[in-house]
């Protein structure tokens, strides 16, 4: 590696191994990479096969803006094709075990090879990476990548501090400061006592048991979003809002992605559409909807007579999800008003302007990069944070329709509620307002990721905060030289242009 990288504050950034948490701590690594600090990325071995065949991910440090981002991936210790990776319930026990091991091994190797790790970053699912970092005397932070209601909600369920529905009063309202209302089926899933998800609960709220550890929580939000609920959760939390992550607006590096699957080419299509006649449906990467489902969502699209196009992603090979078809003849009716894709480029696909409106499983990442696309919405919410996200699309953020209220209710949508919409959602006043609401939110977001931006102003802070701190950690070690752009506190006194020498003893 270049002696450029090795001269740079390391950090070192540790990945669930899902697509919805993989995408949003690899945009912070380059955001942070940009701002001059070396990154490197790490997930287990499994994802970054897929990484790699399907992004453009190379062996040496790729560089953004003054810095540099590098990936090592750990083996999770299983066969390549090992079914139970699919159980979370089994997966995260046996990823914790081998993490807790190879975690360590791959930072001492890194200091060995003269670029010493001062910080760990971690994202949800996986909190046992601040108690790797805090047997190591290393500082460590959390990136949390869904909303601040969320991380709210789970809080104040965390610490019993309001009533959350329970078993004897299933159907009841939640509320919480600064925060609408929220009917029991917009809580959370993982939080309803009959959620068929219970490890996520688990995972989840060991995040909280750990939560003095981290001296950060970084969020994939903004100010201007989320104001109320921020600011009260700031109070009681060292929340820092960094978001929305996708949108940098300095564009370093775009060929550093983390998608798992090539994205189908399907922009020259979207090219070929008049503005605003478009609708784009997908459900992310993990949701799976039944057949019955699938076929009234392919009906409801054929009658309201709009272009689509539409993911439909292959299921894992292990996750017990039949292989979903389409109607009969769907194709053919559909002509070349509609495109269906497996996988599609939807950053690219967002900002488009053929498309008029996104129906979304309201996964978060989905929700921020409509948000910030000034796209209007269709909520299709499953499960998870999903269904509180709807609610603030469709109540809050008024950028959204509702076309149903999650998994639990367990409930066919049909084709004409789908076809009903669809409409409403791309013509008429209604759909002129909510893109006139999504448009303020893009201004917002654009303006909160901007040089002296809420969110580019907290990542300034967050980075010389890790410079700070890698001072402190290098000096507790006594570790070899390593030189660092210096916080403006740091500098006074020290050597000279902005730079401190540490030397090891
Ligand atoms: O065809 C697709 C579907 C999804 N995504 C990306 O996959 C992520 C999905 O995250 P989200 O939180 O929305 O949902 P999850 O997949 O975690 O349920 C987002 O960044 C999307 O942009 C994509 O690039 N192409
Ligand atoms: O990535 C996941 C869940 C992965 C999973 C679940 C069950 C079995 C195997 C893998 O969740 C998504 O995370 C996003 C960020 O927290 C969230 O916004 C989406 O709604 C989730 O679908």
């Amino acid at each position: 590696m270049g002696s450029d990288a090795e001269s740079l504050v390391h950090v070192l950034l540790v990945s669930f191994p899902g697509q919805g948490h993989v995408n949003p701590l690899l945009r912070l690594g380059k955001r942070l990479a940009s701002k001059g600090l070396l990154v490197t990325f790490t997930t287990p071995e499994s994802i970054g096969k897929q990484m790699r065949k399907a992004s453009n991910i190379g062996d040496e440090p790729a560089p953004v803006g003054d810095g540099f981002i590098r990936f090592e991936f750990f083996e999770d210790g299983w066969d390549e094709d090992e079914p139970r990776r699919q159980d979370l319930d089994q997966y995260l026990p046996q990823l914790e075990k081998v993490g807790k091991v190879l975690i360590p091994e791959m930072i001492r190797r890194n200091a060995e090879r003269n670029r010493p790790i001062s910080c760990l970053i971690n994202n949800p699912f996986i909190p046992w990476v601040s108690d790797v970092a805090e047997s190591l005397g290393l500082p460590s932070a959390m990136l949390w990548v869904q909303s601040c209601a969320c991380f709210a909600a789970y809080y104040h369920y965390y610490h019993g501090l309001v009533p959350f529905p329970s078993e004897s009063a299933m159907e009841i309202d939640v509320r919480l400061p600064c925060m609408p209302l929220l009917k029991h089926d917009e809580v959370p899933s993982f939080l309803y006592p009959t959620s068929p998800y219970p490890f996520l609960r688990r995972a989840i709220l060991g995040q909280y048991k750990n939560l003095d550890k981290p001296f950060c929580i970084l969020m994939d939000t903004f100010q201007e979003l989320e104001l109320e609920i921020i600011e009260y959760m700031s109070k009681i939390c060292p929340i820092k809002t960094v978001g929305p992550l996708f949108k940098n607006p300095k564009v370093p590096n775009a060929n550093v992605r983390g998608d798992f699957m090539k994205a189908d080419d399907c922009v020259g299509w979207l090219d070929s559409k008049p503005a605003g006649s478009v609708v784009y449906v997908s459900f992310g990467s993990v949701v799976y909807l039944k057949q019955d489902q699938w076929d009234e969502i392919a009906y409801g699209l054929l009658n309201s007579n709009v272009n689509f196009l539409w993911v439909m992603k292959p299921p894992h090979k292990d996750s017990g999800y039949t292989v979903l078809t389409l109607p009969e003849g769907f194709l053919e009716k559909a002509g070349d008003k509609g495109k269906v894709v497996q996988w599609s480029p939807q950053e690219q696909v967002l900002a488009h302007p053929a498309v008029a409106a996104f129906v979304t499983h309201c996964g978060w990442n989905s929700s921020m990069e409509a948000l910030a696309s000034g796209m209007p919405i269709i909520a299709f919410p499953q499960w998870g944070d999903q269904v509180t996200d709807a609610k603030y699309l469709v109540d809050v953020f008024k950028v959204g329709v509702r076309m149903c209220r999650g998994e639990a209710e367990d409930k066919l949508i049909t084709r004409d509620v789908v076809e009903k919409c669809l409409l409403e959602a791309t013509v008429g006043e209604k759909a002129a307002e909510m893109k006139r609401n999504a448009l303020k939110w893009k201004a917002a977001a654009e303006a909160a990721v901007a040089e002296g931006g809420s969110s580019d102003r907290n990542i300034q802070a967050f980075v010389d905060e890790v410079k700070r701190r890698s001072v402190e950690v290098a000096l507790a070690k006594g570790s070899k030289s390593t030189v660092v752009e210096a916080p403006a506190a740091a500098r006074e006194g020290a050597a000279t242009n902005g730079k401190v020498e540490l030397v090891s003893s």
